[in-house]
C-alpha cells in the first residue's frame, strides 16, 4: 500500500466537529465517497466525547480527529493558520487553590493530557505544509470556558507550555478515543487570537475556508 494511505477494510475515519458550519466545510475538503464520517457533536468536551462515544459503539474506526476552528496564542498560531496537536491539554480541569490551579495530576486523579497519534500527526503536518498551508505544531487547550481576558491566556499559556491553539472538544474525543484504543489527532483552523473576548473580530468565515483546505489533504493522507 502506498505510503499515507488508509485501509478502509480497517474501518473508517471518524472527524468530529463540534457545529455544523465545520461539518460542513471539512465535508467540501473531503468530497464525496470517501471512508469518512463527519459529525457535528456539540459544543464543549462533555458533548464532544458523549457523541464520539456513542459513535465508536456503533461501528470500528481507525482514527478519530477532532476538527474545528479555535484561537490561537499570540506569538505561536495567527489568524489565518492551522494547529495539528502534539498533546490535548484539559486546561481548566482541576480545581482553584490559593496557590494558584491545581491540574489532574495534583489532585491525584490521573493526567490532564493525552498524546495524539505522532506518526500520524506528522504526516499530517507534513502534507498540509506540502499544500502550502501555513501550519504550527503544538499543543492545544481543550477548555470548558473560553478564554476572555489577557490574563486568563497568560495563564493557561504558562500552564502548558508551547501552547498553540485552544478549542473546547479535543480532549473529550481524546478521552473516547483513548478509552477504544483508537488513535487520535486534533486539527484547528485559527480564528481568533487567545485573549480579550472580540467575538465581532472573529474571522470564521475564512478559518472555515482553511478547514475546508486542510479536509483536502486529510482526504490525501487518510482516505
Ligand atoms: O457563528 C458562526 O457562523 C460560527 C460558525 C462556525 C463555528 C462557530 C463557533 O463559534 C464554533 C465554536 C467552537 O469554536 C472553537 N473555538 C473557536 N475559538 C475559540 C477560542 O478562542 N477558545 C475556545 N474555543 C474556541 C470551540 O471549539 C467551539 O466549540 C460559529
Amino acid at each position: 500500500m502506498e505510503q499515507g494511505a488508509g485501509n478502509s477494510a480497517d474501518g473508517d475515519v471518524l472527524i468530529v466537529t463540534a457545529v455544523e458550519a465545520e461539518r460542513n466545510a471539512l465535508l467540501r475538503g473531503l468530497g464525496n465517497g470517501s471512508p469518512f464520517d463527519v459529525l457535528a457533536g456539540g459544543v464543549g468536551p462533555a458533548a464532544a466525547a458523549a457523541s464520539a462515544a456513542a459513535r465508536m459503539a456503533r461501528r470500528r474506526y481507525r482514527l478519530a480527529i477532532c476538527a474545528g476552528i479555535g484561537g490561537g496564542f499570540p506569538g505561536r498560531a495567527e489568524v489565518g493558520m492551522l494547529v495539528v496537536a502534539d498533546e490535548v491539554a484539559a486546561a481548566d480541569l482541576g480545581a482553584e487553590a490559593p496557590e494558584g490551579f491545581l491540574p489532574l495530576e495534583r489532585l491525584g486523579f490521573g493526567s490532564s493530557r493525552i498524546r495524539t497519534d505522532a506518526e500520524r500527526s506528522d504526516r499530517l503536518a507534513e502534507a498540509l505544509r506540502g499544500a502550502g498551508l501555513p501550519v504550527v505544531v503544538g499543543p492545544v487547550l481543550t477548555v470548558s470556558c473560553a478564554t476572555g481576558t489577557a490574563e486568563t491566556a497568560k495563564a493557561r499559556a504558562m500552564r502548558v507550555p508551547g501552547a498553540a491553539a485552544e478549542a473546547m472538544e479535543g480532549f473529550g474525543v481524546a478521552v473516547a478515543a483513548q478509552n477504544m484504543g483508537i488513535p487520535f489527532l486534533e486539527i484547528r483552523a485559527v480564528s481568533n487570537p487567545v485573549g480579550p473576548r472580540n467575538r465581532g473580530a472573529w474571522k470564521i468565515e475564512a478559518a472555515l475556508e482553511r478547514l475546508a483546505e486542510a479536509g483536502a489533504v486529510i482526504r490525501e493522507v487518510f482516505g
